[in-house]
């Protein structure tokens, strides 16, 4: 039987008492985590509880002691006897308000600063997890994981847990105050925890599996919207919109239909407990009226008893609103805590090595790759770009050429065979040093929320403002920028801050330029452009290139041109290698894709 790893189970409801009990585990093992560095207040917070508590049980012992002592003391004369009955009640009830603020106060800081490290770990780690995981488990589902998971763990930590504490201790106490009053009374209370166990078993075993499925469900809730939202473009361009509001009603009904069965179940849990807490008390009344009849117990106790009896039970109101509520953190803390679990596949080495003058000279040797357990894409392959050299990749769609870039960004590990930097295997480089040396220019040229002048800089973290007018001024996004409202300080998500796809290409290329990386690559980094833009950005280009080791895969073969070599991927395979006019020489593939293109520009 396999074990549920990380997020591998995650849609599973029923799981087998194996499987629970390793998800239980490592649920707690994060909490714990969590729980550890708030040691010393949670020890405080429970003195608190311990006090408070303790405080708020005097007070109908107080109201005993004044019935059967106190006022038979004043009949004959002794008012002083009121002033420490009264004064104890006064005392009691003031300690217990104190104690209670300073308490709250507490348990209110150990939950948000349990939920802080919660939420930088959950970002942390999924940001860390390499592409191959994130190609999969969609980010609607993270941000389930982060926004509607998270916030069920909120409402436990924030009332859940502190109001447990306090209620289950304010319970024990109070029972010990019935048993100190009259342990026979204190025996019949503890007949009544039977069935309340009773009942809350029957509702654990049953709330269990549909908070689970609560969980799935409204991570599916919230993925499909984020999934539409996303591809909105998309929706109104094929007219999904119909399609979309039937399916998502389908989820979101699915949602509400777990809810309703949830509220049921605790509509059964919350009524039974207040049932057995009237039939107690009924009958501690009963057996206390006769036994005050027959004379072996006051009035004033009797009294007591029945007001402490009444007070077990209206903690029991708040221990099902907790339990449901753990019930459902439970259920969440499964799922964060899976995707916790996972780890990257693509490791940093332990001891990275370091190259110490960069030339930018790749080598593959015997490699062969494939996406996730996916079949092989690339088969023994090889190659060998030397340093300085600009390599054009062509080939059909699907032949393998994006694969070739992201595996020399090292977005993937190879499955066997291996691929060198100046005779380093990028895997034994540390990420630091191998974002240092290639740079991959893609498609998208995504601009983060941020000035223009951020966004150039992002290429070297640090460098001067001289230094990125500089690079922009060598790519030729210099004129635009000083164009733009503000110019390099316009907000690129602001109104009028918005560049256009050519104009974004431009700042990607002032980045990499900044970056100054011995090996370059430009994954289709021109294609969104029009043929003047293109133009435009073709003397960038060629200064951007200037010595480096360049990969550039294009559709287009405009930028074929300033290639000195040409590579034909076919079927994850090198088909053609040689300059562009020996290929064309050769009349093979490129040479026909090269005609085609010739064609196409008159
Ligand atoms: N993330 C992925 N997961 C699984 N398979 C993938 C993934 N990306 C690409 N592939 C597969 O790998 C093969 C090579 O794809 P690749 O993207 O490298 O081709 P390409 O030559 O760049 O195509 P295009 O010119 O259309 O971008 C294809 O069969 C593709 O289906």
């Amino acid at each position: 039987m396999s074990r549920p790893l990380g997020v591998a189970n995650e849609d599973t409801v029923k799981l087998t008492g194996a499987e629970r009990k390793d998800v239980r585990r490592r649920s707690f093992r994060l909490l714990a985590t969590l729980a550890l560095p708030q040691k010393k207040l949670f020890i405080l917070t429970i003195v608190l509880v311990l006090f408070t508590n303790a405080a708020r049980v005097l007070l109908p012992v107080l109201i005993a002691l004044t019935i059967d002592w106190t006022l038979p003391q004043v009949r004959q004369g002794n008012w002083a006897s009121l002033g420490v009955t009264g004064g104890a009640y006064i005392l009691c009830a003031i300690l217990a308000g104190v104690l209670l603020s300073w308490y709250i106060k507490c348990a209110a800081r150990i939950s948000q600063a349990m939920l802080l490290d919660l939420r930088q770990k959950v970002f942390r780690h999924t940001q860390r997890l390499s592409l191959e995981f994130h190609e999969s488990y969609t980010s609607g589902r993270i941000i389930s994981r982060q926004t509607s998971d998270l916030e069920t763990l909120r409402e436990l930590l924030d009332q859940g847990v502190s109001e447990l504490a306090s209620s289950c201790v304010f319970i024990i106490f109070t029972l010990i105050s019935i048993f100190a009053l009259d342990w026979r009374s204190g025996v019949v209370v503890c007949i009544a925890a039977v069935p309340v166990a009773v009942l809350f078993h029957w509702y654990q075993s049953r709330s269990e599996v549909l908070y689970r499925e609560s969980r799935v469900v409204s991570a599916k809730v919230i993925s499909t919207f984020v999934e539409t939202m996303t591809g909105i473009r998309a929706v109104k361009a094929f007219r999904r919109e119909r399609a979309n509001d039937a399916n998502y009603a389908d989820i979101a009904g699915a949602y509400r239909d777990n809810n309703v069965r949830s509220f049921n179940l605790f509509g059964v849990l919350q009524p039974g407990l207040v049932l057995i807490g009237n039939l107690t008390v009924a009958a501690l009344l009963a057996y206390g009226g006769f036994r005050i009849i027959d004379g072996t117990l006051a009035v004033g106790v009797l009294v007591a008893i029945l007001l402490a009896a009444k007070r077990v039970f209206q903690p029991m109101d708040e221990i099902a609103m907790f339990y449901s509520s753990l019930q459902s953190a439970t259920a969440a803390l499964e799922k964060v805590s899976g995707l916790l679990e996972e780890e990257p596949t693509v490791r940093e080495p332990r001891s990275p090595r370091s190259i110490e003058r960069v030339r930018g000279e790749l080598v593959f040797r015997d490699a062969v790759f494939g996406y996730g357990d996916g079949p092989v894409v690339m088969d023994r392959f090889d190659l060998a770009i030397e340093a300085g050299q600009t390599v054009a990749v062509v080939g059909q769609t699907g032949a393998g050429k994006s694969t070739l870039a992201k595996l020399i960004a090292r977005f993937y590990d190879l499955r066997s065979g291996s691929l060198e930097l100046d005779s380093v295997p990028i895997s034994e480089l540390s990420n630091e040093e191998l974002r240092r040396h290639v740079v991959m220019v893609t498609q998208e040229a995504f601009l983060f929320s941020g000035t223009v002048a951020e966004n150039i800089a992002l290429g070297r973290p640090g460098a001067s403002l001289e230094e990125i007018h500089d690079a922009a001024r060598a790519v030729g996004a210099h004129e635009f920028i000083l164009d733009l409202p503000d110019g390099y300080d316009t907000d690129v998500n602001k109104r009028g801050g918005r560049v256009s796809a050519g104009q974004r290409q431009l700042l990607s290329f002032a980045r990499a330029f900044l970056a100054d990386p011995a090996v370059l690559i430009l994954d289709e980094a021109t294609s969104s452009l029009d043929i003047p833009s293109e133009r435009a950005v073709q003397h960038g280009l060629q200064t951007l290139l200037g010595n480096r080791t360049a990969l550039i895969i294009a559709h287009r073969l405009s930028t074929v041109q300033i290639a000195d070599r040409v590579l034909v991927v076919h079927d994850g395979k090198i088909v053609e290698d040689g300059s562009p006019e020996e290929l064309i020489a050769a009349e093979g593939r490129f040479a026909v894709l090269h005609k085609a293109w010739l064609d196409s520009l008159v």
